[in-house]
């Protein structure tokens, strides 16, 4: 192991995007290293794989390398340790600070600069959007806040995301967002960084989304914030019902359910569909059993309701009715959608970020997005009542009929904005939101402990085994 790779080893569990947290790294490899700025400072894009319990990982870092003492205290968070120079004269020629480049703002400037030249044919290649005039010379700022990947704000003009966890092939944020490029309903794309990742199947290479620069939607206001704000109102006099309580958000949820079949309709003109014949339909049920066994086996809290929720999935694989599929978002939440002053709009198609590409891209029935936006109010209702001591019977009821109407109200929207009507799908819905609610007993454990209690007490809830909150 190089120093370097020793000292990654070191920084890695520490990173919010980093999938294997709480298991130890059994080796850590630079696959590649790919220098885009040489001379000081330095920039490279490395792909890094990372062993953990005999799977492989890979993930992006942008290196940023100054020579030692150089680094202003502005960076001094972004650190990653000292490299020396190799004995054998390859590589750096003195000892260099490494650390997190998506924080300097005078190396991310060379990232703008290449996507709006188009440059590159080599390892790493910058491309702009067919028709996109990229504005240069604009100063980015990471966005901070939980996320899977790392975001940086140009000037209040674009979003770059760059994806950490890397699978081969396009990312489907990139392919989701280019199929929606002129809907009012989705930030515009204009342009992103890719690179040629080998398959671990048969070594193949592949050309992989490094980067998305899209616009940036300057009026947005997070969905999820909206949503927790009447949740607090209403907690504020939990005597009154939703509808009554200021900042009801009922005209809002309607409104995103006819946004959000404004979408599914045009990813079905855009791009592949099909119908679920009984034998894929099986299929999918089986992964969502399968799914259920691996949070068992890692989440003992959830074997009681095991019974139920296998039920559910095979309800699902046993009905007798075509099921029409297509490209859906794959992890829709409240966080996932903004409100700007047009109205809202979708982000982060790229499905469920701790599943392998090749799944996410398979196709799925839209009810799975309106499941998961299900789950998001069920969330919201719920996640205030975390920590709260003494009686919560009143916030407890009240937090259920603010889920109820949010509910109502999005499915409404969902099926008036002509969207399949969720009502009169219900043994689908309910597959998807177990399916959904499984998922995230696992995604909390492994990111936010404090909240696996949110769907494990759905799930209680949902399978009748406790007073129930939603539906
Ligand atoms: N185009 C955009 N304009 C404004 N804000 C955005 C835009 N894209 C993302 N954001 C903000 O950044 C947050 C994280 O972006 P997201 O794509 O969901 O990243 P991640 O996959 O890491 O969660 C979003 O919740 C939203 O608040
Ligand atoms: O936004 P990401 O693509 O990183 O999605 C992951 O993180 C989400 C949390 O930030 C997680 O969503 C879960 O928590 C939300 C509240 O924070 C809630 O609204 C969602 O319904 C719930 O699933 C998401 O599952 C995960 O993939």
């Amino acid at each position: 192991m190089t120093r370097l790779e020793e000292l990654l080893t070191d920084w890695f569990p520490l990173q919010r995007w980093f999938a294997g947290k709480g298991v130890p790294i059994d080796a850590l490899r630079v696959e590649t290293e790919h220098v885009l700025i040489a001379g000081e400072p330095g920039l490279r894009v490395l792909v890094v794989a990372v062993d953990q319990r005999g799977t492989t990982d890979r993930y992006q870092v942008l290196l940023g390398l100054r020579p030692e003492g150089s680094l202003g205290d502005e960076l001094a968070h972004a650190v990653i340790g000292v490299c020396e120079p190799a004995p054998d004269g390859a590589g750096l020629t003195s000892a260099a600070v490494v650390y997190d480049a998506v924080h300097d703002p005078e190396l991310t400037a060379h990232l703008l600069d290449q996507i709006s030249a188009g440059a590159g044919d080599g390892p790493v290649r910058f491309r702009s959007m067919p028709g996109s005039r990229v504005r240069t010379g604009l100063r980015s700022l990471v966005l901070t806040g939980e996320q899977s990947n790392t975001t940086l704000v140009y000037g209040e003009e674009y979003i770059l995301k760059v994806f950490r966890r890397l699978w081969p092939g396009p990312n489907p944020d990139l392919e989701l967002t280019s199929a929606l490029a002129d809907s009012v309903y989705a930030a515009r794309p204009h342009g992103w960084i890719e690179t040629d990742l080998r398959t671990s199947a048969d070594g193949t290479a592949v050309s992989t989304t490094l980067a998305m620069l899209q616009e940036y939607l300057r009026s947005a206001t997070d969905g999820w914030v909206l949503a927790a704000t009447s949740v607090r109102d209403l907690y504020a006099s939990p005597e009154t019902t939703p509808s009554d309580a200021g900042g009801d958000f009922a005209g809002e949820a309607q409104r995103l359910g006819a946004a959000t079949a404004a979408v599914h309709r045009d990813l079905a003109r855009a791009l592949p569909t099909d119908v679920l014949t009984p034998r894929t339909r099986a299929e999918m049920a089986d992964g969502m059993v399968a799914r259920l066994h691996t949070a068992v086996a890692e989440v003992p809290d959830l074997a009681p309701y095991a019974v139920a929720l296998r039920a559910a999935f095979e309800a699902f694989a046993a009905l007798d009715a075509e099921l029409p599929v297509q490209r859906v978002h794959g992890d829709f939440h409240l966080g996932q959608v903004v409100r700007t002053d047009t109205g809202w709009v979708l982000l982060d198609f790229e499905g469920e970020p701790a599943v392998p590409v090749h799944e996410r891209q398979k196709l799925s029935s839209p009810l799975r997005d309106v499941a998961g936006m299900l789950r998001s109010f069920d969330y919201a209702a719920r996640h205030q009542l975390i920590g709260h001591t003494g009686d919560t019977t009143d916030l407890t009821e009240a937090a259920r009929a603010w889920a109820q109407r949010n509910r109502e109200a999005f499915c409404e929207g969902y099926a008036s904005g002509g969207g399949t009507d969720p009502e009169k799908h219900q043994v689908v819905l309910r597959a998807f939101e177990y399916d959904k609610a499984v998922y995230e007993v696992m995604y909390e454990t492994r990111h936010r402990p404090g909240w696996v209690g949110i769907p494990l007490d759905s799930i209680a809830a949902l399978t009748g085994q406790t007073i129930p909150l939603s539906g």
